[in-house]
């Protein structure tokens, strides 16, 4: 039987060296480095000249470590090699003429600048797998805020799920009628969930959600004026059809986001409740304020009328001053918030598509 030399291949990373023997089904490998540091290879295995048994030796450059970590499969056998010190070579051996059975392996190949920057990725990706990994041990109260926040989602959750279904299940029934006792039926549970609400300011102020305060304060703010002062406190208000609106809009983003939430206190997430998370509130959030402004302007009159909140004046004046006045400055300042908050959901859904294409890609 002849001893044939297989074509090797090889190329470098600043630690370590990697070799591939274009050798098929090889086995009896025989493959060692020897202190003047050549490597040795013999086996048996089906190469350029067919079934054979192949060997070559390889004298290197700078000094190797004599452990050796290889791999037969059916097409090649795999070594690395790593080197004494991490130094990148001018070339793989000692002899400066390359011997004709090496060539560089392009599957493999990086120049020394590249190899640097894989090098340096990876140095990153530990770095910041080590702060991740003890910012999450250094948190000993992490469970429990999680436990907190998905138990306050998942009631939140429950209640605007049972009053938009309250709602649509009455649609369905009543048709138009059931825009006129929406107050009635579901009033009660829609004064918990946003009395509850008050925690979603608290909550960035306490650090355990990465919020801000002045949007969540717009928001939970925002709507309280509306259910507790201008739907709590007028019953010529509560069985206007705008209840409806206001109400069911609300519930809609509620449906989605809350459980998106859910999911991000379990580290899950779905595509899809993650884009509706994202998108839904273009078209309510407008929607929305246009409804709550519609039914501030229905006010107006009605506090004209009554007097009631209104602020006492001396008889020079007029005697007193209608609620209605600061109802109108508000009316301007809905507007701001619908814009301060678009604003930051644009930005939020952005940061999160845009850090997920990154992550695809
Ligand atoms: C006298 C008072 C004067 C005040 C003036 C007020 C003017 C008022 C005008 C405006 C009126 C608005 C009234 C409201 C109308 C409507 O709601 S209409 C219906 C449509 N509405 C919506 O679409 C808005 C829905 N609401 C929200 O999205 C929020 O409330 C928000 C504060 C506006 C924005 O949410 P935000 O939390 O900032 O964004 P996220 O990306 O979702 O979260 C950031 C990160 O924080 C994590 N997180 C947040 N909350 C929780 C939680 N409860 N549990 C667990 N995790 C939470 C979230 O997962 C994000 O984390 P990362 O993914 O890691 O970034």
């Amino acid at each position: 039987m002849q001893i044939l030399t297989p074509h090797v291949y090889w190329a470098q990373r600043h630690s370590e060296i990697f070799l591939r023997v274009d050798l098929s089904d090889a086995k009896d490998l025989d493959i060692s480095v020897q202190e003047n540091n050549t490597l040795q290879f013999k086996a048996q295995g089906h190469g350029a000249k067919g079934d054979n048994e192949y060997k070559f030796s390889l004298e290197f450059r700078e000094p190797v470590r004599t452990e050796i970590n290889h791999k037969s499969t059916q097409r090649q056998v795999d070594i690395k090699i790593r080197k004494q010190e991490e130094r990148w070579w001018d070339r793989l051996t000692l002899q400066e003429k390359k011997p004709l059975f090496l060539a560089p392996d392009f599957d493999r190949w990086l120049d020394e600048s590249d190899a640097e920057m894989e090098l340096q990725a990876k140095e990153e990706e530990k770095i910041n797998k080590i702060s991740v990994e003890s910012r999450v041990r250094k948190d000993p109260y992490l469970g429990l805020k999680r436990g907190y926040l998905f138990m306050y989602n998942l009631v939140q959750f429950l209640g605007f799920s049972w009053i938009f279904v309250n709602m649509t299940v009455r649609l369905f029934i009543l048709g138009q009628d059931s825009f006129y006792d929406t107050f009635h039926t579901t009033a009660d549970m829609m004064y918990f969930c946003q009395m509850m609400a008050v925690l979603e300011v608290i909550n960035p102020l306490l650090g355990l959600v990465k919020t801000g305060f002045f949007p969540a304060m717009i928001q939970v703010a925002g709507r309280n004026v509306i259910l507790f002062v201008i739907f709590g406190s007028l019953e010529e208000m509560q069985n206007k059809p705008v209840v409806f609106f206001v109400f069911y809009l609300w519930s809609t983003i509620e449906i989605f986001r809350y459980p998106f939430y859910m999911l991000a206190c379990i580290s899950t997430e779905w595509k899809l409740l993650t884009w509706l998370r994202y998108s839904l509130w273009i078209p309510l959030y407008p929607l929305g304020v246009l409804a709550e402004a519609v039914a501030v302007i229905q006010s107006l009159a009605i506090f004209d009328e009554t007097r009631m909140f209104s602020v006492p004046l001396p008889a020079l004046l007029g005697g007193s001053l209608s609620f209605s006045y600061t109802l109108q400055i508000y009316l301007v300042l809905m507007f701001l918030g619908l814009f301060i908050n678009f604003r930051h959901l644009y930005k939020q859904r952005r940061r999160r598509f845009r850090s997920r294409k990154r992550k695809v890609q």
